[in-house]
């Protein structure tokens, strides 16, 4: 595929010449160059390195004597810089120092053609500040993550990335007013040296608000941390006051703060970037602006300190009438945080789409565009990849050409197995924010047709059909080369739950359409493909039920929008209309439910099932229950399992005195359980870890009717 330098340049042109790649290069510039990034960069780009008689590499900053020649060549943005690579000679202007350094980060881009193209780059970001904020709930990342994300950083031209993970105590309430420990404090270190070398600014930041006092006390706490991490090399700093409640949200004393801070510290220090702060009110569906709270952080916050905005909603794409809406209210431009591809509200999802929607036409509008990545540091890499190519030149940004390479630089060796996979995993399914994302988009036409042909009319759309088995196919082999891939171990470990899911619903895929045709055909063959796609399905549900098991979105969804959900009424249709002609009653359910719920009290007999990690709980009802005497509710396991736990909730106080809980590991002999009432609520707890359960029975044994709420029915199994 055609060669393209990331991110792309504003100007690119070049000859159809081209030289031998030097081997040695022989540095012209001023002495002083040899303490920068730029040069340790440079420095690594030539087999036999430095020498006399090397290739000649002018190469410095615009005043730089040894580049004086070209100066005028030079781009007024800050951060631009002029690359000519010529016969005889490789000039590297730079407008500032980082500007040097990303000219010799497009050297190096070209110079893995094989051969220099006589060419002329002028170039400069649109955006000042382009990087990341890790920001988000979770796992922080790990040391080693970082610091491969700072290289990341430092090819893609990325100068910003903002320390901040909620779950770091020392970031957070309530060690934030201590300093890091011995460990933490020489891995900070290490992280902003290495930022240094690859001209990222570190900011460090901190998130006080939850029980900050607006007092001196914790005002030169919050400097002496600020100090102590100025100790550790940090040159930049931030405060978070996002996700607060209480006194911490109060514009005038957030403004106080940060403006001391900016008088008494960064100005004092004058080797220190400009403060970042993130407001309570961070987007305009929160945000009241009569309540002044916005103007008044833009009325008193002093002109330099940067304030972040993530748009009109938590989760929302930037387009101008965003930035027309608050930059006149902060006045001063945004500093976006982009909510994406964070995944701490979607945990069983994994996000490896492209970056799309965010406007064009607002490179002049924001201070920086920064994105809060998930917690898989390596599968973040693919929309990080674009965050840099779009931020750094708006106009000429094509987020699935961008989507394309980011795969390709992430997996080279592997790029169309990875690409096939990141196709089918990139919405985020049903969510608070009500943030959605295109997914599976090549093969969104066929599995519609097909499904629709086979569904109205029992048609056969044979065109889609083998593009959507020819699809499946490669789905399985993309997942097993890549669970096998020798490159990138850290990305398929990361994303390793999801590759297995993958695997499966391409194997399922397989077998339903193997369905459809034997349903056309009547054949008895039908029922053996049945089964194995129900086994699949059982597999499926076991992959789900057993990794990434965190307590908000439990699990490992892929291909949720389209894919498994054509796939799933494909099975359902298929087997319906079977059972029909054949007069067989071969299961059609779907989507695999390892529980069944089955009651003689009416108005629970219908309520849903619902299997959520590893566990189960019937959809509660918010009517009163008319529970006759003797009446129960029963669940039973589709073979013998081993509880965890088990909660009840019948909105009523003693409960239990009139409810009896049994177990049966075999379905005919039952034990009773006792439900221990949780203090103080109407919640009934059972001591159940460790029995192994085939049947769960919850019987009225009062004697006489009861009337009560079914809040929950909860189990948890090991
Ligand atoms: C300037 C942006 C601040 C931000 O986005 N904060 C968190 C954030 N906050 O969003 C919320 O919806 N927060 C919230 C919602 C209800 C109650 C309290 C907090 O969303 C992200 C995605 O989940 C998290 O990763 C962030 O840490």
């Amino acid at each position: 595929q055609e060669f393209h330098l990331q991110p792309t340049p504003q100007e690119y042109q070049a000859g159809q010449d081209s030289v031998m790649v030097p081997v040695q290069y022989s540095l012209q510039a001023e002495t002083a160059f040899r303490e920068t990034p730029a040069f340790h960069l440079l420095n690594t780009l030539f087999p036999k390195g430095e020498g006399k008689d090397g290739f000649p590499v002018y190469v410095g900053v615009k005043g730089d004597k040894s580049v004086k020649k070209y100066v005028r060549r030079v781009p007024k943005q800050a951060e631009g810089y002029y690359l000519g690579i010529e016969k005889d000679r490789i000039v590297i202007v730079g407008a500032d120092e980082r500007g040097a350094y990303y000219g010799v980060q497009t050297l190096a881009q070209l110079m893995t053609l094989g051969k220099l193209p006589l060419a002329e780059v002028t170039d400069y970001p649109d955006v000042p500040y382009r990087g990341v904020v890790e920001g988000f709930y979770g796992t922080p990342w790990s040391h080693e993550a970082r610091l491969r994300q700072l290289e990341f950083y430092g090819r893609n031209k990325m100068n910003v990335y903002l320390y901040g993970p909620k779950d770091d105590p020392y970031h957070s309430t309530p060690n934030w007013r201590k300093p890091y420990p011995a460990k933490e404090a020489s891995q900070l270190k290490e992280l902003v040296d290495k930022a240094n070398e690859n001209g990222v600014i570190f900011y460090w930041a901190i998130h006080p608000g939850q029980d900050i006092k607006w007092n001196e006390e914790d005002r030169d706490l919050l400097l002496k941390k600020f100090e102590s991490m100025y100790q550790l090399g940090v040159r930049a700093f931030a405060v978070f006051f996002d996700d607060i409640s209480g006194e911490g949200t109060k514009a005038e004393k957030q403004a106080e703060l940060l403006n001391y801070l900016d008088d008494h510290f960064v100005k004092v220090k004058g080797d220190v970037e400009p403060l970042v702060m993130c407001p309570t009110e961070y987007n305009k569906s929160w945000s009241d602006v009569k309540g002044g709270y916005l103007t008044t952080l833009g009325d008193k916050l002093n002109k330099g300190i940067q304030i972040m905005w993530t748009g009109n909603r938590v989760i929302a794409c930037i387009d101008k009438e965003s930035m027309d809406f608050i930059n006149p209210l902060l006045k001063r431009k945004a500093y976006i945080w982009w909510n994406f591809p964070v995944s701490d509200y979607v945990r069983d999802h994994l996000l490896m789409g492209p970056v799309y929607g965010n406007g064009l036409d607002i490179k002049d509008d924001m201070s920086a565009f920064v994105s809060n990545p998930m917690e898989r540091a390596e599968a973040s890499k693919i929309a990080l990849y674009s965050v840099a190519d779009y931020a750094w030149n708006l106009e000429k940004y094509d987020s699935n050409a961008s989507w394309k390479r980011a795969i390709r630089d992430l997996m080279p060796n592997h790029a169309a197995y990875l690409e096939t996979f990141a196709a089918h995993n990139s919405d985020l399914g049903e969510n608070g924010h009500g943030f959605r994302r295109d997914e599976s988009v090549a093969l969104q036409p066929a599995l519609k047709s097909l499904l629709a042909a086979y569904e109205k009319n029992g048609e056969m759309d044979e065109a889609a059909y083998k593009q959507v088995a020819e699809e499946c196919d490669k789905i399985i082999v993309a997942a097993d080369r890549l669970l096998a891939s020798k490159e990138s171990r850290e990305l398929i470990e990361e994303i390793k739950p999801w590759l297995m899911q993958f695997k499966l619903i391409g194997e399922y895929g397989r077998e339903v359409l193997k369905m459809v045709r034997l349903q056309k055909q009547g054949g008895q063959e039908f029922v053996a493909v049945h089964d194995h796609a129900q086994a699949l399905q059982t597999l499926m549900y076991e992959v789900d039920a057993t990794y990434n098991q965190n307590p908000y979105q439990p699990g490992v969804k892929s291909g949720s929008k389209y894919l498994l959900p054509t796939f799933n009424s494909l099975f359902e249709t298929s087997t319906q209309r079977y059972n029909k002609a054949a007069g067989t009653t071969l299961d059609s359910r779907a989507v695999y439910m390892p529980y069944t719920l089955s009651s003689n009290v009416k108005q629970l007999a219908l309520l849903p099932m619902r299997q959520k990690g590893k566990g189960g709980n019937v959809s509660p009802s918010n009517e009163v229950i008319i529970w006759q005497a003797g009446g129960e509710v029963a669940v039973a396991m589709d073979y013998v399992r081993t509880l965890e736990s088990l909660l009840v909730d019948l909105g009523t106080q003693g409960a239990e005195k009139n409810f009896r809980l049994e177990i049966s590991a075999d379905g005919v002999n039952w034990k009773t359980v006792d439900l221990r009432p949780v203090p103080g609520r109407t919640l009934l707890s059972a001591e159940v870890s460790g029995m192994k359960v085939l049947k769960i029975r919850f019987t009225n044994v009062s004697g006489s009717e009861q009337k009560v709420y079914f809040k929950q029915f909860r189990f948890v199994e090991q």
